[in-house]
């Protein structure tokens, strides 16, 4: 049966007749507001044929008045016009009833006149029905009251370009038709929405409670940066008291904020805070401080001889992103903010302004919730004040005193000239003292004010970690060693001679910033969302919630692709409990972008990798070709069988392709071979390189981290990844970027630390 020949096609085709003509003309108004409507309605009513069922929206449209449209809802159904909806539902309230007839769509739209929805956002309570529903008995939540009812029908649409294509009907037994197609095209070098296929398990990490911190642990692929930012862009919807700037996306690099750029206007979705901890930091302290290249140790992990490089990178590491480091700085801020103010009271020559102990409960009490420089401020402007209105109490006082003496001598002196003289001495007395009063006081807020040396926060950081013997005085139940810790301000203060820090030095810096400065951000951020969460340190993730002062995260990563772990996180519980108590955690264990057939070959390599805590990814049943495996003979031969890899992907309509070698030296030198030897343009992905037009990239595995390519080629020259946690998980990141095909290049298939070729095809020659 052709989709014509479908009973409700006639229905279906004038409902998005109707709903892409009134899109029109809404769109229409506000273009060109003013003029005659009614005459412009009829016009472009004329060229429509609609069937005997919509002669109603005739009447409807012709008698519509139209409201004004803001400029963001004008650019959404714009956006939306050639595809309105992508779904509906059939809900029965009321069995007495018909069905209503729900389209969901990116964007909702009703009807000006009677307020009946013609489209209803896919963010809208009643939506969740048809992502989690089954066909039934239903129930949704909507302005706190449960709605109960029956869906009879759930149907999706394939609309291109306002042309109905196909529907379809789906149940329980159906499969996702839509999910399979959506899964089957081709990458392009941007993330997209989803909203028309979104799974149960992605809903409720989407729809979760916005109230309460959440933690995603999802398998590569599961969507966790789609979902991500499909939760921003419910949040936005259904918050009300909320805007945009206060939310705040994390992502791991700035390749990473390209490649999401674009789905977020898409979502509906402006003007929300996307950075990294990296831009966060220096925004928040101001510091010009080189910054040691993240992958650094991560290199000189993978790539050094020397163990006890490696033991040391490690050992350090761990301590400086650990909450044990974290209550270090804690107690060394105490002791700031316990000795900052002096015994000294504030005078004016000899007279008492303001005493220490009071000037001490200001900064220790009153204004606690302040960073201490700050404190100092407000403390400098109450002095002022009291200066102001006690200097002139003590020149009063002073007049009395002195005039009072002076009544005295005039009264009790019996000789004139001694009278004389000693009433003269005492008006010049008197008039130096005030004048001592005057002068001082000018200088004396400025003079008291002086023993508080402003310092930034990076030699705050420098005093802690120059001296061992701070660092064990506030190191708690000697948790950590004398010998560790005199290693730990070697080495630190090695990179801080030279002005350079590690991304282990930015929590504690941003943590001293913020208690004894004040961050230099001046947003108020009330939800963060972090993706690839799984690189961020305990420390890390308690500095953002102490500075930032909101609890409400959403944590998304992979523990399996955890290649900083050796810094970040190996426990997502230990986060729960230490940092955010009230977190739920979810699993995702469906992986979506890659085939069974590649994932099977992933899941082999990472199971040899000890990660307490992960499950094992669950491909979407979608099939394709077994990864290849192509034996490396000599460079030309190389050279000749990538060029007709990549050729051959392109003829099977392949689009986005990927040369993953282990590390940035390998990547290098595969550059090099290319451009000496062969047509085949391609560019080596920096950090922060911008992925666009760009077909056939070079990307160091650990940068491939979050990205996706149609096709990957795994190249080993001469090396091979180490049966070690830290290069499975990196082979496993590199494996599970393809969405269609995976091709293998190397001398033996153990260099991919595959034990057997069983679910390889093998290939000796391509020509
Ligand atoms: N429900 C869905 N419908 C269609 N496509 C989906 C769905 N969920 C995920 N995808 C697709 O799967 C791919 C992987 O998604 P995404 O990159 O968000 O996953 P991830 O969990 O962040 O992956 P990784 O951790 O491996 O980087 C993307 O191409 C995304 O569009």
């Amino acid at each position: 049966m052709t989709i014509k020949q479908h009973p409700d096609y006639l229905e279906e085709n004038d409902r998005l007749l109707f709903t892409t003509a009134y899109i029109d003309l809404i769109l229409q108004s506000r273009e060109n507001q003013g003029g005659d409507m009614k005459e412009r309605m009829q016009n472009a009513m004329a060229d429509l044929d609609f069937s005997e069922s919509s002669a109603g929206y005739q009447d409807m449209l012709l008698n519509a008045t139209f409201m004004h449209l803001n400029e963001q809802q004008y650019r959404h159904l714009k956006a939306v016009r050639g595809k309105p909806y992508f779904a509906r539902m059939d809900f029965l309230r009321d069995r007495d009833q018909n069905p209503e007839k729900i389209y969901i769509g990116k964007t909702s739209l009703y009807d000006r006149e009677t307020q009946d929805q013609i489209i209803v956002d896919w963010r809208s309570p009643i939506a969740n029905l048809y992502y989690e529903g089954r066909l039934g008995e239903v129930s949704y939540e909507a302005e706190e009251k449960m709605h109960h009812g029956e869906l009879v029908l759930k149907r999706q649409y394939m609309i291109e370009e306002g042309h109905l294509n196909d529907f379809r009907d789906i149940d329980i037994t159906t499969k996702d038709d839509l999910l399979q197609e959506s899964l089957s095209q081709s990458a392009s070098s941007r993330l997209t929405d989803i909203v028309a296929t979104i799974q149960e398990e992605q809903n409720q990490v989407i729809r979760a409670d916005m109230r309460r911190p959440l933690i995603v642990q999802g398998v590569a692929g599961s969507g966790k940066t789609t979902i991500a930012l499909h939760r921003v862009s419910f949040y936005i919807y259904s918050a009300t008291s909320f805007i945009p700037e206060n939310l705040m996306i994390l992502a791991p690099n700035r390749l990473f904020i390209e490649y999401i750029s674009e789905v977020l206007p898409e979502l509906g979705v402006e003007s929300v805070w996307q950075t990294t901890f990296i831009d966060f930091f220096y925004d928040s302290t101001g510091l010009k401080i080189k910054l040691i290249p993240l992958h650094h140790d991560l290199k000189t992990l993978i790539e050094a001889q020397d163990s006890n490089e490696t033991q040391t990178i490690r050992l350090l590491s761990k301590i400086k992103s650990s909450l044990s480091f974290k209550d270090m700085l804690i107690g060394y801020l105490k002791d700031i903010e316990t000795h900052m103010i002096s015994e000294e009271h504030f005078r004016v020559g000899r007279f008492i302004i303001y005493k220490a102990s009071k000037i001490k409960r200001l900064f220790q009490v009153e204004y606690a919730y302040l960073p201490f420089y700050q404190r100092l401020e407000k403390i400098k402007r109450i002095l002022r004040e009291q200066l102001k209105a006690k200097k002139k109490l003590i020149v009063r006082d002073i007049q009395k005193r002195y005039d009072d003496r002076i009544e005295q001598v005039r009264f009790h002196s019996k000789d004139p000239q001694k009278r004389h003289e000693r009433i003269l001495k005492l008006m010049d007395k008197q008039e130096a003292l005030i004048k001592e009063v005057e002068h001082d006081a000018k200088t004396a807020i400025k003079t008291y004010m002086a023993q508080y040396k402003k310092q930034n926060a990076l030699s705050l950081y420098k005093e802690l970690m120059a001296d061992p013997d701070k660092l064990v005085s506030f190191c708690q139940d000697n948790q950590i060693d004398r010998q560790t810790l005199e290693l730990l301000s070697k080495e630190t203060m090695r990179n801080l001679k030279k002005r350079r820090v590690t991304i282990e030095d930015l929590a504690p810096i941003i943590l001293i910033q913020h208690d004894v400065l004040g961050l230099k951000t001046k947003q108020e951020i009330k939800h963060v969302v972090i993706d690839e969460a799984q690189d961020y340190s305990p420390f890390q993730f308690y500095t953002l919630r102490h500075v930032l002062g909101t609890s409400l995260f959403t944590i998304l990563g992979d523990l399996s692709q955890g290649i900083f772990s050796f810094r970040g996180t190996t426990n997502w519980e230990e986060i729960q409990k230490e940092i955010f108590p009230k977190a739920n955690i979810r699993l995702l264990k469906q992986s979506y972008r890659t085939t069974v057939e590649i994932m099977t070959l992933a899941n082999e390599v990472i199971r040899l990798a000890n990660i307490p805590g992960t499950i094992k990814a669950v491909p979407v049943v979608r099939h394709g070709l077994k990864p290849y495996f192509h034996k490396l003979k000599d460079q030309q031969s190389l050279i000749k069988d990538l060029e007709k890899t990549v050729d051959n992907m392109r003829n099977e309509g392949l689009k986005t392709f990927a040369m993953i070698g282990k590390t940035e030296q390998a990547c290098g030198h595969i550059k090099q071979l290319l451009d000496e030897a062969s047509n085949l343009q391609t560019t080596l992905l920096k950090e922060d390189e911008d992925l666009r037009e760009k077909d056939v990239v070079i990307v160091p595995s650990a940068l491939a981290k979050g990205l996706e390519f149609d096709g990957v080629i795994l190249i080993n020259m001469g090396e091979s990844y180490k049966k070690e946690d830290i290069e499975i998980k990196l082979l496993y990141v590199a494996m599970t970027r393809p969405l269609h095909q995976l091709h293998l290049f190397s001398e033996d298939p153990s260099s991919f630390l595959l034990e057997s070729d069983a679910s390889l095809q093998m290939i000796e020659n391509l020509n």
